[in-house]
């Protein structure tokens, strides 16, 4: 159970917290939420251990807890004021800043500004309501603005033409775009990138993802392949590792003779020397790893995401697939994220709709891939259920009879 206490001044957006609220209960995206409110100058969110606050436009300057800039007077701060201002501020969020052709949302990230950017800002009373309930529901700060900015868009939209979404946001046009240098309007708008813009990765056969195994050795990739896995990846962590290019090459030479789909994690330099046939990434890994020249070597890219802004972020570079996880509890790799659940999975692919195949990752065995599968993803990615499996063959043939799509995948968000 998590609480939202409002002060006295915002209730009347209690008529958009509770459908919001009631949202999250039928696609039981989190913890109960209970809502009360106080004299208090600030929204107070307590989550489990955890309670912060939030307080709009705040007159002083010194409070705890996130200070957030929603109204704003002509004439405007400028983005690039902001971006520099937000990435020293770690408790500042800049909401809805006007620009010459729509609006900006701005939040602080392990040392610098992320930002959101779209044509129409929607309404504003949702897009508060939107940022409480969903940091009361847990959802990382990211999430949450880019949730608020998806709903303002859609309760405007709904009230406007009647066609919109009052309840939870779920589709792509409503979400804002995440601000990167494949913007076209990033220049324009004055907002720095680190990254390089880059075309779109060469395409994997989302048929051949149902079953993609992870596993850390040339030895199991060759193993797999044998047992006609179409998709797999070598995932070698140490870095100090000697075998390390000789077991790349093998795999890519095993991949090619198979015509199998063989994903490299993180070496993307050693994937482009030797030509292998897709590469893997976390986020981190956007911040540092050549895009372009994966790109320009025909390779294939695979995007790690944990929540809706790193899939809005991983859209922008147009990748073979996009990962989403965890989904369950791991041991394979500490997570600092949460597990996602099915739930927010089915939002998650539902967000991304035919625009890339979909992956999902972390802890799924036999038993839940069920649950997984009918969220409409196009694959399913597993480390201990084939790896820890006291017969691997048997345990992929009981994937490969699950992992079959015998009618059109149902929209499991659409489930009563
Ligand atoms: C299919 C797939 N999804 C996610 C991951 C995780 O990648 P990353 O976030 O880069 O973490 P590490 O695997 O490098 O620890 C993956 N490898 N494969
Ligand atoms: C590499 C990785 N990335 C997210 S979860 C995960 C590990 C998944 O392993 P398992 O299938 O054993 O839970
Ligand atoms: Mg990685």
């Amino acid at each position: 159970m998590s609480s939202l206490c409002l002060p006295d001044s915002l209730t009347p957006l209690l008529m958009h917290v509770e459908p919001l609220l009631a949202a999250a209960d039928k696609y039981q995206l989190g913890e109960q939420v209970s809502v009360d409110w106080s004299e208090s100058e600030t929204v107070d969110i307590q989550f489990e251990e955890r309670q912060f606050s939030l307080v709009f436009n705040p007159d002083g300057a010194d409070i705890t807890g996130y200070k957030v800039l929603d109204q704003w007077i002509a004439p405007y701060p400028s983005v690039s004021e902001m971006q520099q201002l937000v990435a020293q501020k770690p408790n500042l969020i800049v909401s809805g800043l006007p620009t010459e052709k729509g609006c900006i949302d701005i939040w602080h990230h392990n040392g610098e500004a992320r930002a959101v950017y779209c044509h129409h800002a929607g309404a504003s009373e949702p897009q508060r309501a939107m940022l409480m309930v969903a940091l009361a529901l847990d959802f990382p700060l990211e999430d949450a603005v880019t949730l608020a900015r998806a709903h303002a868009r859609g309760y405007m939209e709904s009230h406007m033409d009647g066609y919109g979404e009052t309840g939870w946001p779920m589709s792509r046009e409503l979400f804002p775009r995440a601000l990167t240098a494949n913007h076209p309007e990033a220049e324009d708008l004055g907002w720095t990138c680190k990254e390089a813009a880059v075309e779109p990765f060469a395409a994997t056969d989302p048929a051949k993802l149902a079953l993609y195994p992870v596993v850390d050795s040339a030895e199991w990739v060759e193993r797999l392949l044998d047992l006609g896995v179409a998709t797999t990846q070598l995932r070698i962590k140490d870095e100090n590792d000697s075998t390390l290019e000789a077991q790349i090459k093998q795999v890519i030479a095993a991949g090619k003779a198979h015509q199998a789909q063989v994903y490299l994690n993180d070496h993307w330099q050693l994937a482009v020397e030797h030509k292998a046939y897709g590469v893997h990434l976390g986020q981190e890994d956007l911040d540092t790893a050549d895009l372009v020249a994966i790109q320009q070597a025909g390779l294939r890219l695979g995007l790690s995401t944990h929540g809706y802004y790193e899939i809005l972020r991983a859209a922008e570079f147009s990748p073979s697939y996009i990962a989403l996880g965890h989904i369950f509890p791991t041991t394979t790799k500490e997570m600092p994220s949460k597990p996602q659940g099915v739930n927010r999975l089915a939002l998650y692919h539902k967000l991304i709709g035919e625009a890339f195949p979909t992956v999902a990752i972390g802890g799924i065995d036999l038993s839940r891939a069920e649950k997984v599968w009918r969220t409409g993803v196009n694959g399913i990615a597993v480390v201990r259920a084939v790896t820890q499996a006291e017969d691997p063959k048997a345990a992929l043939d009981d994937f490969n009879q699950l992992l079959v799509r015998h009618e059109p995948a149902k929209d499991a968000t659409d489930a009563e």
